[in-house]
């Protein structure tokens, strides 16, 4: 056998800390980001277990997803900042944790706060063939660096803070091939959504993806990382890039980049992480590069994408009724009439940021088309929000918000804005918005909002001419931009940068007053049911072994995480009572005061409204979002097993956790003998054991055998605490670590080597182990 290996191969293979005999990984972690949603659970499992947290070195927390991203030149304290009270209460849990954990933290007083993903790479804390891992399904933008960079849930954050590590199976080897180098003025993200309007959005599930070729050998690091930044939504959990000069280049120098000889000790490493000669890909796909246009999407799902030359698509020329269906939704949400030029279409706002076009090389693009024009008058708002504090600054300094102002476009403060509006940037309902995040999902920028993800370049222009635009067309100044190069050495770019920050954050305690609503009432569709609060003590389960009940029909196809639990219950930090939000956009239509009416949507039918299986006939369940409030919802409602052709992976692996059993069955199976039973509203048997699924009537079988890892089986029929197994294995970690001490030295320190804020003697979060 061969033994030539894939980048992939290489980065996984030097982070096993033990192999056990069923044949499941314990990963070492070098890197993990925290934010505000996804960690408060983690963090209270942790106290209740009395755990610490593992390597503090090796973890760096920011807030991002909910801060107001208006201008904080007045900020004087969260309580008065923050209008939003469940917002204000995650922050404020971050910040008791990050307190508590002591976990070095940028909080929003710190210019170096900013969306996860953006500050990692900018600090250097995320590094070339490091593990890296957050709550929040973007991770994967982390292997622009030639990293193994993937999203967890929050069980996963609660076991990487414990234990250092991640129990994983091996991935299969996908590679995109993108031949030849792209034409003038196509981005990295017409390329991303080429490439996922080709694959589709399940086109990588089960496997990670490496981008290769020369038009990604051509891209600079900001690129690679809007490539990678989107893997997640082609279904991959991780894209990786090999590194090179340019990643060397980048990093050099960066706050938590190696130094002298540690750095030369690095890159003599990292010049070993490339995909051999012969290594075998599972999948090898060829794109070519001079094949791709501007491109924007149309519907519902990252892979409605086209040509700007295009026009709106027919769903008649479709054949596969589940595609008919699917696609015929999707219009109707986004309000769009097939065979409408896109070029035709008019927008109601624009909106640039995100963790995949919000860095300084975006917004250059962006104030390029924009200069010496003024925002279209039918354009209700643009909005430009810079990735981080740091970009701001820079991109300050570069005058680049002077012309997005002078132009009628909004200049804010860093963080996720309008991607998800978790804070108060959302759209109205039916907006159009030309946008450079990377979901559309229904409702992701609002309810009934319509998003179009495409290039900086292509939103700026929308944001002037009033329609989508093809950017070749668009006729601008390309005015020669003088780059300010931004040092990391600079002062003032390391420190603070506002005026009031030594009065800061010195009451943001959480008080009776935080006390709030976080999670919206039941709906009376469950009022009988009782919340078993003794389950959120950390570890340990029911053990699942056989299940009998009714099977609630679902005949979608991609529904995302954002679909099962919207995002304005992610607020919560708690794990329970969530079932009132699950499907909520489709179970719930508002009525002409304003109050939640039920639809006809399955769950809220009799005898679905008791259902204890989801059967889905369609592919991808679960895609998008790392949350795991979408099993903890389902689990709430009532559900405890889920039917499917296939599912996210995150979602997959988040459901396990939970005692939530997925099982994927090949959609013909399903279809003709699962979904009928479903249907009549009788009930199905899941019998874990034997890994088989009966009709609950006659008892006759209709899955002979349903596959399942066999550690995750045992786990489940056990009822066991993941943290627990891994703790049993402190020795091979100890051994790691010793080991990665020598072998990898110039990991060590981590964020612990981050400076404090200016005017202080101590950072104010974390760093205790260090006197400034
Ligand atoms: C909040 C978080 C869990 C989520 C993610 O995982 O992606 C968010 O960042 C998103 O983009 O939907
Ligand atoms: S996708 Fe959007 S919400 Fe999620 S981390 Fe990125 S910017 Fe934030």
């Amino acid at each position: 056998m061969s033994t030539a290996k894939t980048l992939y191969d290489k980065v996984f293979e030097d982070h096993i800390v033990h192999k056990d005999e069923s044949g499941s990984y314990l990963i070492y972690i070098d890197r993990h980001l925290v934010h505000e949603v996804t960690s408060p659970q983690a963090f209270e499992g942790l106290a209740n277990a009395n755990r610490p947290v593992r390597r503090t070195d090796c973890t760096l927390a920011t807030v991002d997803h909910n801060i107001p991203t208006v201008s904080r030149k007045n900020f004087k304290s969260l309580d008065s900042f923050i209008k939003q009270q469940d917002s204000k209460l995650q922050v404020k849990t971050l910040e008791e944790n990050v307190k508590k954990f002591d976990v070095t933290y940028f909080g929003m007083t710190d210019s170096r706060q900013g969306i996860v993903h953006v500050i990692g790479p900018e600090q250097g804390f995320t590094l070339p063939g490091t593990t890296v891992v957050c709550g929040d399904s973007h991770t994967s933008t982390h292997g622009a660096f030639g990293s193994l960079a993937f999203g967890i849930g929050t069980s996963e954050v609660e076991h990487v803070l414990a234990t250092q590590t991640l129990i994983q199976a091996k991935s299969k080897n996908m590679r995109i091939f993108v031949d030849g180098p792209l034409n003038e003025g196509i981005t990295s993200k017409d390329l991303i959504l080429h490439i996922i309007g080709v694959i589709g959005t399940a086109g990588g599930t089960g496997s990670v993806i490496e981008f290769a070729g020369k038009a990604i050998e051509d891209l600079s690091m900001e690129a690679r990382m809007s490539m990678c930044n989107m893997a997640i939504e082609g279904g991959a959990r991780s894209g990786m890039i090999k590194p090179d000069e340019i990643t060397f280049e980048y990093v050099k120098g960066r706050p938590l980049a190696p130094k002298g000889e540690e750095w030369d000790k690095a890159v003599k490493y990292w010049k070993t992480l490339y995909s051999d000669e012969g290594a075998f890909f599972d999948d090898d796909i060829t794109i070519r590069a001079c094949d791709i246009v501007p491109t924007i999407t149309w519907g519902t799902s990252p892979q409605d994408a086209l040509p700007i030359t295009g026009a709106v698509p027919n769903p008649d020329l479709v054949e596969d009724p589940i595609k008919q269906s699917g696609m015929r939704r999707a219009l109707e949400y986004m309000g769009l009439t097939p065979n409408v030029p896109f070029k035709e279409i008019p927008i109601d706002k624009v909106f640039i940021g995100s963790c995949t076009n919000s860095r300084i090389e975006d917004l250059r693009e962006a104030a390029k088309v924009v200069k010496d024009h003024k925002k279209a008058d039918t354009v209700k708002l643009a909005l430009v929000v810079p990735g981080s504090g740091l970009v701001k600054k820079q991109a300050e300094l570069e005058g680049l918000d002077k012309i997005f102002t002078d132009a009628g476009f909004e200049w804010r403060e860093a963080g996720c804005s309008m991607c998800l509006g978790m804070n108060p940037d959302i759209l109205d309902p039916e907006e159009r918005c030309a946008s450079t995040s990377n979901r559309n999902f229904e409702g992701r920028q609002g309810a009934k909002s319509r998003t179009h993800l495409m290039s900086p370049a292509m939103a700026a222009a929308a944001g002037i001419t009033g329609f989508f635009t093809d950017i070749r067309e668009f006729t601008y100044n390309k005015y020669e931009h003088t780059p300010v190069e931004i040092g990391f050495e600079d002062e003032e770019l390391q420190n603070a940068v506002y005026a009031e920050e030594k009065e800061l954050n010195v009451d943001n305690k959480i008080t009776s007053d935080d006390k709030i609503n976080d999670i919206p009432q039941r709906s009376s569709a469950n009022a009988t049911e009782t919340v078993d609060v003794t389950k959120e003590v950390v570890g340990g389960m029911d053990p699942f072994t056989t299940l009998t009940g009714i099977a609630a029909p679902l005949d979608k196809a991609n529904v995302d995480t954002d679909a099962i639990i919207p995002k304005q219950f992610l607020k919560t930090i708690k794990r329970t009572g969530l079932s009132s939000g699950l499907f909520y956009e489709w179970r719930f239509i508002k009525d002409s005061e304003g109050k939640d009416q039920k639809t006809d949507f399955v769950l809220n039918v009799a005898p679905y409204d008791k259902a204890e299986i989801l059967v889905v006939t369609g592919d991808n369940f679960g895609c998008g979002s790392s949350r795991e409030h979408a099993p903890w919802a389902l689990k709430d409602f009532g559900i405890k097993s889920i039917i499917a052709p296939s599912f996210g992976d995150i979602f997959y692996n988040n459901s396990f956790k939970n005692g939530l059993l997925p099982i994927r069955i090949n959609q013909e199976t399903i279809l003709s003998k699962i979904y009928p039973l479903a249907v009549q509203g009788s009930g199905v048997t899941i019998d874990l054991k034997n890994q088989q699924i009966l009709s609950a009537k006659d008892g006759s079988v209709l899955v002979e055998h349903f596959e399942i890892e066999p550690f995750r089986k045992h786990c489940l029929l056990n009822g066991l605490d993941d943290i627990g197994i891994t703790l049993q294995k402190e020795e091979f970690i100890k051994k790691f670590e010793e080991n990665r001490k020598v072998q990898f030295s110039f990991l060590e320190g981590g964020s612990k080597l981050i400076a404090p804020i200016k005017g202080t003697k101590k950072s104010p979060y974390g760093n205790n182990a260090v006197e400034w």
